[in-house]
């Protein structure tokens, strides 16, 4: 679905240039469920960017089904983040002034063939919730509003920094839930930067990124429901 060949970012601040991806060679299949670790700094989130096009890459190849992304200019690439990928971040970004109903509806509205809403809330446990406001919801709640608003549209592939972040464990295990659910009924493709080794039981692949190389790529042979997996 997604291979890269020899993708570098560099930055460059002043005369110190550093090495953000340096030679990074990787495939993703469709339907993936991929987690990547790796500490501070390793480039997860420059690979995030450059994949999603939010970034450029200065040497290297990026193809998405047969479409060469990294030959996209920048409206080309926009159009292909709203039709195909989802974003999960640890900041929810919901608006005060909307309903959780009216926040989804944002997410919806870009998609060409979206999800239904009330079917989404249902499998997140929030269908009483869809007449409340942000201010009058948890943060688990707010998060699960934030994740159903990026899945509306029905992208292709589903990015998430650190979706669980400050959540506890009762609240990260529900999110990380619904994104197996996702990745399992509706065949989603879906991408994890995490610091947190849990997760990564539950993946198809696990990459190991340091110094914004990939150190390591293993496919589990056995993947754990996102309940059962270690935690703290
Ligand atoms: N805009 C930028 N300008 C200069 N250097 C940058 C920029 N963005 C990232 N870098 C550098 O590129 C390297 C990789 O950064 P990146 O954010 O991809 O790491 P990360 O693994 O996502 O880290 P974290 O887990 O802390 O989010 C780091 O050395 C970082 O300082």
């Amino acid at each position: 679905m997604i291979t890269m060949t020899n993708v570098t970012k560099t930055y460059k601040t002043g005369d110190v240039e550093t090495y953000a991806l340096k030679d990074v060679n990787l495939t993703i299949e469709e339907g993936e469920f991929v987690v990547i670790l790796g500490p501070s700094g390793s480039g997860k989130s420059t690979l995030l960017n450059v994949i999603s096009g939010l970034d450029t890459v200065t040497s290297g190849e990026i193809i998405f089904r047969g479409e060469t992304l990294t030959n996209l200019d920048e409206d080309e690439m926009t159009a292909f983040r709203r039709k195909h990928l989802g974003f999960i971040f640890q900041q929810y970004n919901l608006l005060q002034n909307l309903n959780v109903y009216e926040n989804i509806q944002i997410g919806s509205d870009i998609g060409t063939a979206p999800l239904d809403i009330a079917d989404l809330l249902e499998k997140v446990g929030l269908e009483k919730a869809r007449d409340k406001y942000p201010s009058q919801l948890s943060g688990g709640e707010q998060q699960r509003v934030s994740i159903v608003r990026s899945l509306a549209k029905n992208p292709d592939i589903i990015f998430c920094d650190e979706p669980t972040g400050s959540l506890d464990e009762e609240n990260s295990k529900k999110i990380l839930q619904l994104l197996q659910n996702l990745n399992e009924d509706y065949n989603k493709t879906v991408i994890v930067i995490t610091h947190n080794l849990g997760i990564a039981e539950m993946a198809d692949k696990v990459i190991k990124m340091n110094s914004g190389q990939i150190k390591e790529v293993t496919l589990n042979k056995v993947k754990k429901n996102a309940q059962d997996i270690s935690w703290g």
